[in-house]
């Protein structure tokens, strides 16, 4: 797991190894700026003319000092300050007066176009609100430049904490962040104006990930090996029995795509309840499932008595559907259920407006929504949740006691407790029919064999994610389809435990 920040905690770090820890502010920037100093290189830029950009803040201090750094090495670079001087920070006031003494050379109107790099240090964490007027005009014609964009702890004019432009920003090549990743940086359209992320050790004090109040976290490869592992003695009962209500009239691909996702990622047992209608295909194309089968007659409760009974773990809804029978089913489980359950798709159009009546369950919940589905089982539109994506999944996961994942480009994973997930695996190929219904069987799989939701949400987002990379590698973005990430998840199961 990878330790992420918000801008807010970044600045408390930086501040408890200056005050706390007692490294002098001008140490740690003389390391922030040698790390971009040496991504320049290793990065291979063109350094024939380099305009470094700055503001008046920190972020402008780590600037100067990268200009010095260049210069020093007989590399040709200008300073340009956006800001008055009175708003220097002492940092920055001492990196001009070093400079100054270098006999830099500071030009106050840059013209970005005559320059082969830019390093854009304007704005770093303490970005405070929307960039306009003299800021605006200059970043829109760096954006406008051939030249090559370093950008300095995160581009200018992206928010640390979601990823958002505030008025516009600096679109970079690279960005060599300090320290940690900073949730902006990984939240889209962040992401795409970061270019390649490179984080450096500057000396920041690493604070143990339970002293954060709240810990944002990344799944990263490594982390496969929390998928549990086989056991030399195991029976199909050791690897969990799933009872999945899904598919409806004629509908049977969701039920199909979530089953055989499950099995695939090492559940042992699945039997689906699903519509008459299905028993060809689905006997058929997934004779490994058990199946129990209704029809228009009223909803048969003791079969799915049954199911619950036998079953270690439920899911219900992809392809459900949202008439009676659905809801029959679906309240027939959360009043019979008692087993850790699984809600999707169609199962939480049932629930809109109904929501607290998942907190009488006695068993955990784990619900994967994408944003609309969110939005309207919260009554928080996407454009609020973009504004406060982590604070607002939580806040959500807490009110209802269980554990979401909510889907969009980043995933937010939440049990409303002080670890929160987002995922950076998958690519935009995944954008198509029936992915969600893999990634509900891969955590229905992961569940069955033992993970609890908040151990196996995250992994799960991130395996499926990892599955939809390597299906896109093989097939492209454009035609990969979700029985794709299945296939998928065979050679990344492979990996487990060879991956360190
Ligand atoms: N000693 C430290 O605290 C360290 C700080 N570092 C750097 O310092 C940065 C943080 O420095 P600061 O907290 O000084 O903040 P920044 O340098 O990110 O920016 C703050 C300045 O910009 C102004 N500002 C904010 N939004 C604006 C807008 N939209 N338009 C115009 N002006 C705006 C603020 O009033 C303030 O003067 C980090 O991102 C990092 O690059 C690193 O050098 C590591 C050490
Ligand atoms: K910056």
């Amino acid at each position: 797991m990878k330790q992420i920040v918000t801008g807010g905690q970044m600045k408390f770090l930086d501040d408890y190894t200056i005050r706390k820890i007692g490294i002098p502010s001008l140490v740690l920037m003389e390391r922030a700026a040698l790390s971009v100093y040496q991504a320049l290189l290793e990065e291979k830029f063109p350094l024939k003319k380099v305009l470094v950009l700055c503001g008046t803040g920190n972020n402008g201090g780590d600037g100067v000092a990268v200009a010095r750094m260049l210069h020093v090495t007989g590399v040709s670079a200008d300073i340009c300050i956006l800001g008055k001087k009175d708003h220097y920070t002492e940092e920055m006031r001492k990196q001009v007066n070093i400079a100054e003494n270098y006999h830099i050379s500071f030009v106050k109107n840059a013209v970005p176009a005559e320059y082969t790099t830019i390093v854009d240090a304007v704005f770093g964490v303490g970005l405070s609100r929307e960039v306009d007027g003299i800021y605006r005009d200059t970043i829109e014609a760096l954006n406008r430049s051939e030249a090559r964009i370093m950008a300095v702890d995160i581009p200018s004019g992206i928010s640390a904490d979601t990823g958002k432009v505030l008025g516009c920003a600096v679109k970079a090549d690279v960005t060599v962040t300090f320290a940690y990743e900073k949730a902006g940086l990984l939240f889209y359209p962040g992401a795409s104006y970061a270019g390649k992320v490179r984080t450096a050790d500057i000396g920041i004090y690493k604070l143990p990930r339970n002293d954060f109040e709240l810990s944002v976290l990344r799944c990263e490869e490594k982390d496969l090996y929390r998928i549990p592992e086989r056991k030399p003695d195991g029976n199909k009962g050791t690897y969990g029995k799933i009872f999945l209500a899904a598919g409806s009239r004629d509908i049977s691909g969701a039920a199909y795509l979530s089953a055989c996702a499950a099995l695939r990622t090492g559940a042992g047992m699945i039997k689906v309840h699903t519509r008459e209608e299905n028993r060809q295909v689905l006997t058929t194309m997934l004779p490994e499932a058990m199946y129990s089968f209704y029809d228009d007659e009223e909803i048969k409760k003791e079969q799915i008595q049954e199911g619950l009974t036998w079953a270690d773990v439920i899911g219900v809804g992809p392809g459900l559907g949202t008439g009676q029978q659905a809801e029959d089913i679906l309240y027939t489980i959360l009043a019979e259920g008692g087993k850790p359950l699984l809600i999707d798709a169609d199962g939480l159009n049932l629930l809109a407006g109904r929501m607290e009546v998942l907190t009488q369950y006695p068993a955990p919940i784990l619900i994967t929504p994408h944003l609309g589905e969110f939005s309207r089982i919260s009554g928080v539109s996407v454009k609020e949740w973009k504004e406060a994506p982590l604070y607002l999944t939580r806040r959500f996961a807490q009110k209802y006691h269980l554990t979401v994942v909510c889907k969009d480009s980043r995933t937010v994973i939440s049990d409303g407790s002080e670890e929160i997930f987002i995922n950076t695996s998958g690519n935009s190929g995944m954008a198509t029919a029936g992915s969600g219904d893999v990634l509900f069987g891969i955590l229905m799989g992961l569940l069955a064999q033992g993970l609890t939701a908040k151990e196996a949400a995250p992994l799960g987002v991130y395996f499926h994610g990892m599955a939809g990379d390597l299906a896109a590698s093989q097939k492209g973005e454009y035609s990969m389809i979700a029985g794709d990430m299945i296939t998928q998840t065979t050679e990344i199961l492979k990996k487990r435990g060879t991956v360190l």
